[in-house]
C-alpha cells in the first residue's frame, strides 16, 4: 500500500501561474525517491501539501490512503507527527544541546525520559554524533548541524520523511555523505522524499526521480533508466 499518493493535484496561489498542475504519483512504504526541477518548478509546494502547510486547489493528497482534505483543526498536529521534515537551514534551537534538539519530537509525544535518552543516544550513534550530544549547534560544522536535523526528523520513526534541498548549503563531499545517510533510512521502514535542484547529485543516488517542469510532472524515472552524468 502506498504511504503517500497525489491524485491529480493542482495548486494555484492567488494571482500566480499554477505552482502544480494535475500531479499524480504514489510512494510505497520504505521507498526513497527524489523530486527535482528548476527554481520555481513547484518542489517546495509539493512538500508543503504533504505537511498541510498548504492545501491543494484541486485533486487530493492521500496519506496512508486517507484524504488529507479531511484532516483539519487539532488533527493537523497529529498528521505532522507522521511526517519528519528536514530543512535546508535545519532550523535547530541554537541555545539547546544537540541531544535536546533531537529529543524534541519525543518530548512533544510525552515519552518517558529514560526512553527518550535511549532513543536519542541510538539515533546520534547512527548519524555519527554520539560524542557531540552535549554540544551546542553553534559548536558544530554545517554538515554536523544537518546531521542533527536529520536525527531530529527520524528519531520518532515517522512513516515518511521529506527534505527540502537538504544539501543546499553543503559542499559536494558533505552532500554525498548526507545523501548516503538518507539512503540508509528506508531499510528501517521510513519512506524518504527529497526535493533537490542538483540533478547530478540526484542521479548518482540511483533512485526513482520525479521531474517537475513549471508545475507539471513531466517524468517519473526508474533507477535503472537513469543515465550517467
Ligand atoms: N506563497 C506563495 N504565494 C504565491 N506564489 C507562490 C507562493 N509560494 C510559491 N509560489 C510560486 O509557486 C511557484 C512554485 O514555487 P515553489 O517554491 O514550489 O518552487 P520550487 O521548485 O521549490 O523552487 P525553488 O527551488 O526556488 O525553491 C513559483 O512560481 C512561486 O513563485
Amino acid at each position: 500500500m502506498p504511504v503517500l499518493r497525489f491524485d491529480n493535484v493542482s495548486k494555484l496561489y492567488p494571482g500566480g501561474q499554477p505552482a502544480l498542475s494535475e500531479v499524480s504519483f504514489a510512494v510505497d512504504a520504505g521507498e526513497m525517491l527524489f523530486v527535482t526541477g528548476h527554481s520555481g518548478a513547484g518542489k517546495s509546494t509539493l512538500l508543503k501539501l504533504i505537511q498541510l502547510a498548504e492545501r491543494p486547489s484541486r485533486g487530493a493528497v492521500l496519506f496512508d490512503e486517507r484524504n488529507l482534505a479531511k484532516v483539519r483543526g487539532g488533527r493537523i498536529a497529529a498528521h505532522r507527527r507522521n511526517v519528519g521534515v528536514v530543512y535546508q537551514n535545519h532550523q535547530l534551537l541554537m541555545d539547546r544541546s544537540v541531544a535536546d534538539n533531537v529529543a524534541l519530537p519525543l518530548v512533544l509525544r510525552g515519552m518517558k525520559r529514560a526512553e527518550i535518552g535511549k532513543r536519542v543516544r541510538s539515533i546520534l550513534g547512527r548519524v555519527g554524533l554520539e560524542a557531540r550530544a552535549n554540544a551546542l549547534p553553534t559548536q558544530l560544522s554545517a554538515g554536523e548541524q544537518q546531521r542533527v536535523g536529520i536525527a531530529r526528523a527520524v528519531v520518532a520513526e515517522p512513516p515518511l520523511l521529506v527534505a527540502d534541498e537538504p544539501t543546499g548549503n553543503l559542499d559536494p563531499t558533505l552532500s554525498a555523505e548526507i545523501m548516503a545517510l538518507f539512503a540508509s533510512l528506508p531499510e528501517r521502514g521510513t519512506s524518504v522524499l527529497i526535493a533537490s535542484h542538483d540533478l547530478a547529485l540526484v542521479k548518482r543516488m540511483r533512485r526513482r526521480v520525479l521531474v517537475l517542469e513549471h508545475g507539471r510532472l513531466t517524468d517519473d524515472i526508474a533507477p535503472e533508466d537513469l543515465a550517467d552524468g
